[in-house]
């Protein structure tokens, strides 16, 4: 067994978890105030600023140089009235509370975590903020998506905490924690909570939140009479039409599972989608590399090819967007031509 990034793995194994736990004990408390709105109109919660401090504190005590890229930052938080220290107050406790928990296996305590570790909240905004880093081609960088799919989180469905490192622009290390997923998909009500991992050149794996048990992930050969794609539930992420239109040329009889988060890609490697299709719905809008990172590796890793809708590799060397990356389309390796087919045709009829 290959021994690169075993640390960095463990790590990030840890990270999420906790940050997951975070997550799933807020949501049976949240109240209305614990939300605000971000200048592009997103929502950001509680959860969201005490996980990303979470994760920063873990990174930062087990690698001083690495640098990170996190979607949340402080500032907001840095204002001086009622509601923001109120705010600032819940986001202390719930990090504290998730960095303090007793040690599990694969934890170690130098990481910052387990009883005793207790953070101020200066010291907790500053982990929230050292998540600015702008990214760039050369060097070591994690990138943490602390809630992604944010509205799903809000509406109690599916929503995913991702972390990834990235060496030299491309993904070594990726792990996305999915609290609210079901172990199987058709089993809506059975056992929730799904973690996926993947290092670049040794596979990509499925285990339980909650436990150590872990399958390793293929991506099911391509099948075109069950085929069908995973999309965004927002129309406004991603143009449900223009994968009305693509799954209408490859003659497909499934309709799309709609989902939020990098949850699709987890559903994708272990088969549950046949593709994930995610074309813009206007000009403008630059995807965020922590949206993606951490999805792109699992489906490498499974037998799988992520690409752009002209069929360019994403680029995560251009800052902390992919830059001129237009839609991304992610399915196994079999199918990848004929769907990227499919997709070209339709943005030339556009
Ligand atoms: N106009 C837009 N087009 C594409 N993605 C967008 C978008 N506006 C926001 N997003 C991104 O879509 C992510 C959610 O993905 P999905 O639609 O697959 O659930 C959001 O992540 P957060 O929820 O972390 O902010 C956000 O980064
Ligand atoms: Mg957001
Ligand atoms: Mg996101
Ligand atoms: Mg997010």
């Amino acid at each position: 067994m290959s021994l690169a990034y075993i640390t960095e793995k463990q790590l990030a194994i840890s990270a999420v978890r906790r940050a997951c736990l975070l997550t799933s004990s807020v949501f049976n408390k949240l109240v209305k105030n614990e939300t605000l709105v971000k200048g592009d109109k997103s929502p950001v919660t509680v959860a969201d600023y005490s996980a990303q401090a979470v994760i920063s504190t873990m990174l930062h005590r087990a690698y001083p140089d690495d640098l990170i890229i996190g979607e949340e930052d402080a500032s907001d938080l840095r204002t001086e009235s009622d509601s923001v220290s109120s705010l600032r107050n819940r986001i202390v406790e719930l990090a504290n509370e998730a960095l303090t928990a007793e040690l599990g296996i694969g934890d170690i305590a130098e990481w910052g975590i387990g009883p005793g570790s207790e953070q101020n909240a200066n010291q907790l905004l500053d982990a929230i903020d050292r998540g600015s880093y702008e990214g760039g081609r050369n060097g070591r960088m994690w990138t943490i998506d602390p809630i992604d799919g944010t509205k799903g989180f809000l509406r109690g469905e599916q929503y995913a905490v991702c972390l990834a490192l990235i060496v030299d622009a491309q993904v070594q290390v990726g792990v996305l924690g999915c609290p609210n997923l079901p172990w199987d998909w058709l089993k809506p009500d059975g056992d929730k909570g799904c973690l996926f991992v993947a290092v670049r050149g040794q596979g990509a794996q499925q285990m339980k939140l909650s436990g150590a048990d872990s399958a390793p992930l293929t991506m099911p050969p391509y099948t075109p009479s069950t085929f069908n794609f995973l999309e965004s539930v927002e129309a406004a992420h991603s143009s449900h039409s223009t994968t009305s239109q693509i799954s209408t040329i490859m003659g497909l009889t499934q309709s799309p599972i709609r989902m939020d988060s990098q949850a699709k890609y987890g559903c994708l490697v272990r088969g549950d989608g046949g593709a994930y299709v995610r074309m813009p719905t206007g000009v403008g809008y630059q995807e965020k590399i922590w949206d993606h990172a951490t999805g792109s590796l699992l489906v490498t890793e499974s037998g799988g090819i992520i690409t752009d809708s002209r069929g360019l590799p994403l680029d995560f060397g251009l800052g902390r967007t992919l830059g001129e990356n237009y839609g991304i389309i992610a399915t196994v390796s079999d199918a990848h031509a004929e769907l990227l087919d499919a997709v070209q045709r339709v943005v030339k009829e556009d």
